[in-house]
């Protein structure tokens, strides 16, 4: 496969509408350009610093290349455009200039390009932004799309390559069809992984929200054990355009790079543009995991058109079921529910309030609202503010002093919490929750609770800051747990979240009892479901949402060796 050079200022011109301008000035993060096209000079063009993307050399001057984004505007949500200018002020090329294109985006034979469009992600942009913005930004580089065969999702098969070589660089394009797309193309993936060239790596550009992350995670394994030939390949590289709705990853991920602090820098850039130079600067790094094991009986939850085939590798054949106060009946879809007995996540697994909001809002009718869905279906569940019944077993991260802190070795502590937002109960010591569990019936040690959520990153949308003490990559668990609350205090403490996690031990008092929200560094993690009534039941894994039987639980623990590296700033 040919590989491309250095980046081609030729190429930009050809893909993204260059203007050449004069620049004038420099001030407040804006830069002001004269447009030489007009007679008179009078022509003002203005480029904020927040949306340069990169600067190349072109000649003896520069092009900066932009984005200006309005997902609000329905006819044009995205568009990039570029600058070619004589001067440009210093500091700015000095802090956008892109000398060479990133390993992953050099099209060579070691290195594969994914681009994956998730169609049904968020509010449907995701076709737009790779229309109006990745495929001309992948072209000025010198990178072209072809698309795969049906039955092959990674486009890896000779024919592709010899095509390839004829074209110049390529990377393979996939459009979501259905639920299953992401999935079946990580399961690839991993099939193949152990038959390439051994050094030959892979980068995702994910345009999707955490559900498309999810997928990955799900059709992938985990690597080999060290030693054996597959541990010489490479783990698969995620680059995220933040397509969805929550978001959580990408804004978690990045998170450090959303304050433009004293206001000695330039204001921060939006997320499509951060992720933009994430694609182009960004560094792999091993994407923390963890795995949710659930008991015999579990059923991952889907909604699909009647007759889709909606079975996960894990489990069995739909079933349709309407059972519980569910939301199938919505627009024709029906409800399939697949046995499961795990599933891994990289953000958030949860159950109450959390994992019912996830589960209530995720209609068709409600989608349609993007992020709004939440907080729409949360009025109606905040009325009744149901107190789920369940046994939360914690393995206390050896560090912990119970407010997610981290440092040090030591004793593991299992704990068993009760809804107070407090532990309880020391249940053991060097011993897993998961373990412990089984040693007898603990029925009596059931809480109530009003939230059990379990997050590996800081945050769940852009501002809602679920574990504010979270940082990014840090490979941390931590718990967010509180019972006896009743609306309006769910609702203050979701308030208070979205204030830079300010929810964080805020204390009240309920039924007579002092109650307070619990925020623990864990290792492990068992919620044991003692609900009858199956719409209580249903437990959340990044979006995905799973009913535990009458007595079922999930044990969380971390992976070890993650599957995924995921580039960041
Ligand atoms: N054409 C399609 N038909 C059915 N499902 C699809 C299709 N395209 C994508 N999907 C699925 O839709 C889900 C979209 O989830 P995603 O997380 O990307 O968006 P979101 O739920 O809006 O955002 P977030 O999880 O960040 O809040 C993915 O699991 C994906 O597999």
């Amino acid at each position: 496969m040919a590989s491309a050079g250095p980046i081609n200022p030729a190429l930009i011109q050809e893909h993204v509408q260059v203007r050449q301008l004069h620049f004038i000035e420099h001030i407040d993060s804006e830069l002001s350009f004269r447009d030489q096209d007009k007679s008179g000079g009078n022509a003002i063009v203005k480029v904020r610093e927040e949306q340069i993307i990169f600067i190349t050399k072109s000649g003896d001057g520069h092009i900066l290349v932009a984005l200006h984004d309005d997902p609000e505007n329905r006819d044009r949500p995205f568009e990039l455009s570029g600058v070619s200018s004589p001067e440009l002020p210093q500091p700015v090329v000095d802090a956008h200039l892109l000398r060479d294109l990133p390993e992953g985006l050099k099209g060579s034979a070691n290195h594969r390009l994914h681009v994956i469009i998730s169609t049904r992600s968020g509010v449907g942009l995701a076709q737009s932004f790779y229309d109006g913005v990745v495929e001309p930004l992948l072209a000025s580089l010198g990178l072209k799309p072809r698309t795969h065969s049906d039955n092959d999702l990674l486009a890896t098969s000779a024919q592709d390559d010899s095509l390839a070589a004829a074209d110049g660089c390529t990377y393979n394009l996939v459009v979501t069809q259905s639920s299953r797309t992401i999935k079946d193309f990580a399961r690839d993936l991993w099939r193949r992984i152990p038959e390439v060239p051994a050094g030959q790596r892979h980068t995702i550009l994910l345009l999707s929200g955490d559900g498309g992350v999810v997928d990955l995670l799900n059709g992938s394994r985990e690597p080999p054990m060290p030693g054996t030939v597959q541990h010489h390949h490479h783990h698969p590289t995620i680059a995220i355009a933040p397509l969805g709705t929550g978001n959580a990853l990408f804004h978690s991920l990045h998170k450090p790079h959303y304050s433009s602090g004293d206001g000695s820098k330039p204001p921060p850039p939006s997320h499509f543009a951060l992720a933009l130079r994430t694609l182009l600067r960004g560094a792999a790094r091993p994407l923390p995991t963890f795995k949710a094991a659930f008991s015999p009986g579990a059923r991952l939850i889907t909604y699909a058109p009647p007759g889709a085939a909606t079975a996960d590798g894990n489990g069995t054949a739909s079933t349709t079921t309407t059972n519980g106060d569910s939301n199938a009946s919505d627009n024709k879809l029906e409800e399939h529910a697949d046995a499961v007995d795990h599933l891994y996540g990289a953000i958030v697994a949860s159950y109450g309030f959390h994992a019912q909001l996830i589960w209530e809002s995720d209609t068709p009718d409600y989608r349609r609202h993007g992020d709004k869905r939440f907080a729409m279906v949360a009025g109606e569940l905040l009325k009744s503010s149901h107190q789920y019944r369940a046994e939360v077993e914690v393995v206390l991260a050896s560090s912990s002093g119970g407010d997610g802190g981290g440092g040090g070795g030591g004793k593991k502590t299992a704990v068993l919490l009760d809804g107070s937002g407090g532990t309880t109960t020391t249940t053991a010591s060097n011993e897993a929750a998961a373990n412990h569990h089984d040693d007898g019936d603990r029925g009596d040690g059931r809480g109530r609770f009003t939230y059990v959520l379990a997050t590996m990153v800081s945050n769940l949308e852009k501002t809602f800051t679920i574990s504010p003490a979270s940082r990014p990559l840090d490979g941390r668990l931590r718990l967010v747990h509180f019972g006896g609350a009743d609306g309006r205090q769910t609702m203050e403490i979701m308030k208070a979240a979205y204030q830079e996690g300010r929810h964080v031990g805020m204390a009240w008092s309920g039924g007579g009892e002092k109650r307070a929200v619990g925020y623990d560094e864990v290792d492990e993690v068992k919620i044991t479901v003692g609900e009858s009534d199956a719409r209580w039941r249903k437990v959340c894994v990044d979006g995905v949402v799973v009913e535990v039987p009458e007595g079922g639980w999930m044990s969380l623990s971390k992976v070890a060796r993650p599957s995924y590296r995921v580039l960041v700033a």
